[in-house]
């Protein structure tokens, strides 16, 4: 305690002596000022940029030479370097002092560590194909301002993200920074729950960096407007803070697989499996499974128009499914949802003997247990069910033209919670026609579906499906299963995302259909 207010007096004494403000020659001969207030860093040279601290990365001195990295938001957020002299007045100490003060504002000051400590798993067959550029170009340069160190690796085949997550070395790293969609955060979360120490390496941030077909963790936790912009996640890996996230188990045929995000069934799996081969279409390719899930033959005209849409009933999934049920009450759960918002909670570390132990946590559900579970009576076009408001997969379907379709932020659970240790379920009864099932898809980006009088929304600690029929299609995070009988459960705060927010940034309203 002493020691704690010791180096608190001292810091405030340090703080009492440093200027505000120091002036830097730039190359072109012009003085610039730079001052801290408050939150943010004001750069003056004619004009004035502000600067959030967060924003600013890295500030140096060699001799007389000063160097200011710093991320500046323009259409999207990009590196910028402040270089130049300093001038007689600013002596050694008062810049060291200047930028020591600085750089405790903008890490320690905001709970984070200085110089992280990455691996950082590069996929160079994801999505287009770009990542291995993206992350020469756009985010190498922002860790390298930040003086993160880096271990950098590049996955060769289907299964190195697992191998790596199996054999990190859980002293090595602050954080797995990830270039890759959803698919690779999958692999190396059950490369994780392999690892000689499954809670202790679970419990290791992970940072995605949206180069991906599907990137719905991303947008989970950068939000909406941020979610694809790799600048800003960048800068999540830089100074994000953990947040603790539930994570499901899935078990299937004894083999039990950790799953962060979704399990689909019927209609919604089609958007994934049997379009494998259409990669070349990207973000289309998810529209295309749509269309073919539900039947291609839509009039794109009935879309556009007023009439009451022709009731045409689609073929139900034939599935038995049990829910071990928390809550059913959409305005319950929309309430717990802004609840939440207003109070994130701090980070937790796993207990100590729980970090040391050399297994994932015991499953709390047995397989044929029925005490206590709801059988879902109704016919279901789908069964959708997850963490985290993003999916990553939305079909908008304009009025006017199949060309400007787009797929991507499909808010499906969106009052789903970090760390409420219960899993989001939708089933999509075939109360709805196939007009208003695709209408409802331009409300996707919102999740304004959740509203929809023929979607039931559950939270729910486990659930199990048994297929009636042989044929159909089971994805987890997006990945194919086979479809057979499978039960999920969610853990508490089994794993960590680092995050700008503390929750998910998925801003969600209420709705009347
Ligand atoms: N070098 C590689 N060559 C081929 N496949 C790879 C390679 N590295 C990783 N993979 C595989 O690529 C798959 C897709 O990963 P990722 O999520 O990064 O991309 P994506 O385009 O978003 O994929 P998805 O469409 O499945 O979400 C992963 O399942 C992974 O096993």
């Amino acid at each position: 305690m002493e020691a704690r207010r010791a180096e608190s007096d001292h810091w405030h004494l340090f703080l009492a002596f440093t200027p505000m403000s120091i002036r830097v020659r730039g190359p072109n001969g012009k003085l610039s000022s730079l001052s801290y207030q408050n939150d943010s860093l004001q750069i003056t040279n004619g004009s004035t940029t502000t600067v959030p601290l967060r924003q600013v990365l890295g500030a140096k001195r060699a001799s007389r030479s000063f160097e200011l990295s710093y991320l500046r938001r323009s259409k999207t957020m990009g590196l910028e370097t402040l270089t130049g002299i300093l001038p007689d007045e600013v002596t050694d100490d008062v810049a060291d002092a200047w930028i020591e003060t600085l750089l405790q504002m903008a890490y320690e000051g905001m709970g984070v560590s200085r110089q992280r400590r990455l691996k950082v798993v590069i996929n160079p067959h994801g999505g287009t194909k770009k990542a291995v550029g993206i992350f020469k170009k756009s985010v190498e340069p922002i860790f390298l301002a930040a003086e993160c160190t880096l271990d950098v690796v590049h996955t060769t085949r289907p299964g190195h993200a697992y191998d790596i997550g199996k054999d990190l070395s859980l002293t090595d790293y602050d954080a797995i920074a990830i270039l890759s969609g959803d698919g690779l955060v999958h692999e190396i979360l059950n490369g994780l729950a392999h690892n000689l120490h499954p809670i202790k390496a679970l419990a290791t941030p992970l940072a995605p960096i949206p180069t991906g077909t599907g990137n719905g963790l991303s947008l989970n936790i950068l939000g909406f407007d941020d979610g694809f912009d790799v600048g800003v996640a960048a800068l999540n890996a830089v100074k994000g803070l953990p947040m603790k996230v539930d994570l499901c188990s899935v078990t299937q045929n004894g083999k039990r697989t950790i799953s962060f995000m979704s399990q689909a069934m019927g209609l919604m799996a089609d958007l994934d499996i049997g379009t494998e081969h259409l990669r070349w279409m990207g973000e289309a390719r998810f529209s295309y499974g749509f269309l073919r899930g539900c039947g291609l033959f839509v009039s794109l005209q009935a879309l556009g128009s007023n009439a009451d849409p022709p009731v045409i009933k689609m073929k139900p999934s034939p599935l038995r499914i049990l829910i071990k049920e928390y809550e059913s009450d959409k305005e319950k759960m929309f309430e717990a949802l802004q609840q939440r918002k207003k109070n994130p909670p701090a980070a937790t570390k796993p207990a100590e003997a729980d970090l040391e132990s050399t297994q994932l946590p015991t499953l709390k559900y047995a397989l044929d247990d029925e005490e206590g579970w709801t059988v879902v009576q109704e016919p279901l076009l789908y069964l959708f069910a997850g963490k985290g408001p993003y999916v990553g997969r939305h079909v908008y379907l304009s009025t006017q033209s199949l060309l400007s379709t787009l797929f991507r932020d499909y808010m499906s659970f969106p009052v789903s919670l970090p760390d409420d240790g219960l899993l989001d379920i939708v089933l999509q009864t075939t109360n709805v026609s196939r007009v208003e099932l695709l209408r409802n898809q331009s409300a996707a980006p919102k999740g304004l579906v959740y509203w929809h009088p023929s979607v039931r929304y559950v939270k729910a600690h486990a659930y199990r499906v048994k297929p009636l029929a042989s044929k159909g299609a089971l994805a987890v995070d997006g990945e194919i299963f086979p479809f057979e009988e499978f039960q999920v459960e969610a853990h508490s705060k089994l794993g960590c995302f680092l995050s700008p927010f503390g929750y998910y940034a998925a801003p969600f309203e209420r709705h009347t259909y």
